[in-house]
């Protein structure tokens, strides 16, 4: 099956983000694999995604999930082996999906052999400098980048840890067993390159970046996105379009709109590809329990424009917690109030549930929010699980709750291992609401009216009309804040997208003074609305409705 083969291929598709390690177990211990992956690769194709986005899948004593890499050039042995690795993108390319890896590059494991060798201090024995030592960033008294913010607010105290065994300071922006890479060393970022030329010459289709913002430290700022940070980043890409065109950068960077648009770089000098839409995402939410969208446009008028080549990455959730950061104060309150009623559910400036769960398991409101994201401009990215209305398990730790077992049967640990649920990685939900009995694959497979059948019907029409993925975005005014409206526009067509966010039916009245005389006609083409006359367009909406339609 042939992939598009358009340099710009990651503008239309649809991405899907999973773990190998909980996504399904091929040889039986409890831990999901590349084998137990690709068996599943046809599940993801008829889904209807067109590229796997997978987290670090490298060895690591996994203190961070594999954020807390130890080697950047092999897997993890519970994964397999990369001859597993290998088999598994030849059989996803074979279905025309593409992969992208997670490239973890602003710190290491406090247990890969470059800190261990750089704790030896800055001199060997011998006399001779010890190379690996300024591969990281160190400090005789700790007391550095004051200004810069701890992210990890609920485990950490200080960027700074001091190691026992040089008597010095190395710094860390994340957990003190993750310490930061130095990348004012032009070595750090030649192994960095390194690394992803090994993947990216296996034929990987690009990486989604982690942590882009915080690569360079300099006194007196807050060490976020730095234009030292951006020239290094600039490298990245232009290594990639050298020598690697049509694989993509995909940066994550959760900053505010001004901040997050730098990593794109320009037209003469580029960056990423893409960048997640982290300001919108929190909106969706809030929008909903406040029945009113106008943060939705007002953080989606503040995007700045962003050069030709580039596109947003939209998500409503990820690995990890809902992240409160590009809100007010004030808007963080209101989101903990309205979303994390039980403590259990922060962590750090965010909140550890799942979409089905946030959204009270309710199926309007689950639909109404996957068909903005799948609308606004940008790739979507859905996160494994939330295709069939996954639940989340509050009695784990970090953000290790919304990253159980996928659910595919109602049989032993739901299917995704032979293992029992005991010894499986995480065990595997089986509360009566959420569990593999009630939720999973098998079953929406076999319902016409399932969450799944219903996603991948949406991605279908979705795929069918490219003005949700090329078009313009133009709001269209309307009288009642809790309905959200806006066309997508191309040379071929427009889409107007309206949706209800308040939980009663609403009245209002779209100015669609600029579309007079057209028909807005379903883009399953099931229904005709009356057509614009005079550009007052009048409608009323059920209960978190949506309509997706083409004008005709
Ligand atoms: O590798 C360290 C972490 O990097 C990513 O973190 C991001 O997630 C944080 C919340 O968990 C967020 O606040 C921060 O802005 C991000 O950089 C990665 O997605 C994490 O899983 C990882 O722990
Ligand atoms: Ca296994």
């Amino acid at each position: 099956m042939s992939q598009s083969t358009s340099p710009e291929w990651y503008k239309s598709a649809v991405f899907y983000e999973l773990s190998v390690r909980t996504f399904a177990d091929g040889n039986g211990d409890g831990k999901g694999d590349f084998p137990g992956l690709t068996s599943r690769l046809d599940y993801l194709k008829n889904l209807g995604v067109d590229c796997l986005w997978l987290l670090p899948w490298y060895p690591s004593p996994l203190r961070d999930d594999g954020y807390d890499v130890a080697d950047y050039v092999g897997i993890h042995p519970d994964l397999g082996t990369l001859e597993d690795f290998k088999v598994f993108l030849r059989e996803a390319h074979a279905r025309g999906l593409r992969v992208i890896g997670d490239l973890v590059t602003n710190h290491t494991s406090s247990d890969h052999p470059w800190f261990q060798a750089a704790r030896r201090g800055p001199t060997l024995p011998d006399g001779s400098p010890n190379l690996y030592h300024d591969y990281y960033v160190w400090s005789g008294t700790g007391q550095e980048y004051p200004e810069a913010r701890i992210i990890f607010t609920d485990t950490e105290t200080s960027n700074w840890t001091l190691d026992e065994q040089t008597g010095r300071y190395y710094w860390h922006r994340f957990f003190s067993s993750q310490p930061d890479l130095n990348y004012d060393n032009p070595a750090v970022v030649e192994e960095l390159l390194s690394a992803a030329r090994f993947w990216l010459d296996l034929g990987l289709d690009g990486f989604r970046v982690d942590a882009v913002p915080y690569l360079i430290e300099r006194e007196g700022t807050n060490c976020e996105n730095l234009p030292e940070t951006h020239a290094i980043l600039k490298t990245m890409r232009r290594m990639v379009d050298q020598d690697y065109p049509g694989r993509l950068l995909l940066a994550e960077a959760n900053q505010w709109p001004e901040d997050v648009a730098e990593y794109y770089g320009t037209e003469a000098e580029p960056e990423f590809h893409m960048c997640f839409n982290f300001p919108v995402m929190p909106r969706l939410y809030m929008s909903l329990k406040k029945e009113d969208t106008s943060s939705i446009r007002e953080i989606m008028d503040r995007l700045p424009a962003i050069p030709s080549f580039g596109q947003w990455a939209t998500f409503l959730r990820n690995h990890d917690e809902l992240t409160l950061e590009m809100v007010t104060d004030e808007e963080r309150a209101f989101m903990y109030a309205s979303y994390a009623p039980d403590p259990r559910m922060r962590i750090n400036v965010g909140i550890r549930r799942r979409l089905a769960p946030l959204l009270d398991n309710d199926r309007r409101r689950i639909e109404l929010l996957n068909s903005v994201l799948l609308a606004l401009p940008g790739s979507p990215i859905l996160y494994y699980g939330d295709e069939i209305g996954m639940g989340d398990d509050l009695s784990l730790g970090d953000r290790n709750g919304v990253r159980t077992p996928m659910q595919w049967n109602a049989g032993l640990s739901g299917g995704f291992s032979s293992a029992l649920p005991s010894d499986c990685f995480f065990p595997p939900i089986h509360d009566p609401v959420y569990g593999f009995g009630r939720v999973n694959v098998q079953s929406q497979e076999q319902d016409p009216s399932s969450l799944l059948r219903w996603t991948a019907r949406q991605l279908e029409l979705r795929r069918q009309h490219p003005a949700f993925a090329h078009g313009d975005l133009h709001f269209v005014d309307s009288d009642n804040p809790a309905i959200l409206a806006f066309t997508r526009t191309t040379p071929d067509e427009t889409l107007l997208i309206v949706s209800n966010f308040a939980a009663n039916a609403q009245a209002c009245t779209l100015d669609l003074s600029a579309h007079q005389g057209r028909t807005p006609v379903t883009v399953s083409g099931a229904s005709h609305l009356p057509p614009v006359a005079d550009g007052r367009y009048p409608l009323v909406m059920g209960k978190y409705d949506y309509y997706w339609l083409r004008l005709n």
